[in-house]
């Protein structure tokens, strides 16, 4: 079954997504998730100059040698242009292989491990008690596991809050970067404040979660996750920036709050060392940016070795394209342990039709053949790419510190 026609689609139904659908001979196409989140057109353009010519010809059915084809083919390997690029069609080809096949991704993957999918919901407030009212409020939409993040006093912008009360949080929020101020001090004093409030007011059945955004240094993160220890986090993500791997073992060696990391990773030899070692709970990295199932199907078995449990990331600025291949690999995987929900809004959802559905604080997966999204082109056509950047931090001295 060859491939005979690729297209890149970027549109921006209120944010930027970046697809590519692969069309085979046969009439049977695939579709995959290549967003990557301000940097969008650097792999649509990977994708358009130097992957798609390539493409055209080849046996759709080959996904293991495509994939180390475009891995070992470009000489460059690794980075989150590549791999995004590397992981859209491999997700094409597992969903052109499903379809050909006429099942569901999951069956293709060896079948179903779990009847439904746990998913963490984000919940963010102003303060303390805006969060508390959100918490609230998703426990009462059916969520087992949120994550919980508040305005910290002292701070005027902080990651993961919304700008106004009652909007959606988006991160990429300005045409370019916009600048935050950063202390750490006054964040790691309010942490512990934060949950306290939450188990005081909640019990302790509710699953909670903190994503700490890669602000502190190991010492700082160890502090924090022995604060925590008496409310019992699901887990604390990315504690500490984790080019190096060796920072996790002194964190871990001081506290027993679970550690989850690897959203920005791309690669099993982001996480090797410190899979190889347990010093983290949970591997983030997600279908789009780590090259795809293919790639993913290797560092979850190799994360299963040591304890390690899949804790993808799936915010709104990976489709619903990627969520629903999620879906279907967190069903089938065996060391699967929750799945991140930022819920995309009713235009996102319109332009990707899916069959995955939200019940009860669980995704469920969809039966139709594939991963069970496609992509509206018409839709996807009214709504060009607008430039959005990440923010960057700084101290309050002025030094640029990690967002
Ligand atoms: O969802 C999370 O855990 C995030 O940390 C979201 C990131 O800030 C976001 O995906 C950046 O593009
Ligand atoms: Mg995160």
């Amino acid at each position: 079954m060859k491939i005979i026609d690729a297209r890149v689609i970027v549109t921006s139904p209120g944010r930027n997504f970046v697809t590519l659908k692969l069309m085979t001979e046969s009439g049977i196409y695939g579709i995959g998730d290549a967003t990557l989140n301000g940097r969008e057109m650097a792999v649509a353009a990977y994708l358009e100059e130097h992957v798609v010519p390539a493409l055209i010809g080849r046996d759709a059915s080959r996904i293991e040698d495509t994939w180390q084809y475009l891995y070992r083919g470009a000489y460059w390997r690794r980075g989150p242009v590549t791999m995004s690029a590397i992981g859209a069609v491999d997700m094409a080809l597992w969903d052109i292989k499903a379809k050909a096949a006429n099942m569901p991704l999951y069956q293709l993957l060896g079948g179903k491990s779990r009847e439904r999918v746990m998913t963490y919901a984000h919940c963010t407030g102003k303060d303390i008690d805006s969060c508390l009212e959100e918490v609230a409020r998703h426990v009462e939409l059916g969520y087992k596991a949120v994550r919980v993040q508040a305005g910290v006093p002292g701070i005027k912008t902080i990651y993961g809050v919304a700008k106004r009360e009652g909007e959606r949080y988006e991160p990429a929020d300005a045409e370019l970067p916009a600048e935050h101020v950063w202390s750490t001090e006054k964040y790691l004093n309010h942490v512990p404040q934060l949950f306290a409030a939450v188990r005081e007011r909640f019990g302790h059945d509710l699953h909670l979660l903190h994503d700490v955004h890669h602000r502190l240094t190991p010492i700082e993160a160890a502090r924090l996750g022995k604060a925590v220890e008496p409310y019992h986090l699901f887990w604390l993500e990315d504690c500490v920036p984790a080019e190096n791997q060796e920072s996790l073992r002194l964190i871990r060696e001081h506290t027993t709050t679970p550690l989850a990391i690897g959203e920005v990773f791309n690669s099993i030899h982001d996480c090797r060392e410190m899979i190889q070692n347990q010093w983290i709970d949970y591997i983030r990295t997600p279908l789009t940016h780590g090259g795809g199932i293919t790639h993913l199907r290797r560092i979850a078995d190799l994360a299963s070795l040591y304890h390690v449990r899949t804790g993808f990331h799936g915010p709104t600025d990976l489709s619903p394209v990627c969520l629903g291949a999620a879906v279907h690999f967190d069903t089938w995987v065996p060391n699967f342990g929750i799945q991140e929900h930022m819920p995309h809004d009713a235009l996102t959802d319109s332009v990707f039709p899916h069959d995955y559905r939200f019940e009860d604080g669980h995704f469920l997966v969809g039966e139709s053949p594939g991963h069970g999204v496609d992509i509206d082109e018409e839709a996807a056509a009214r709504y060009p790419f607008k430039r959005a950047s990440l923010p960057v931090n700084r101290l309050e001295d002025g030094t640029l510190w990690h967002w």
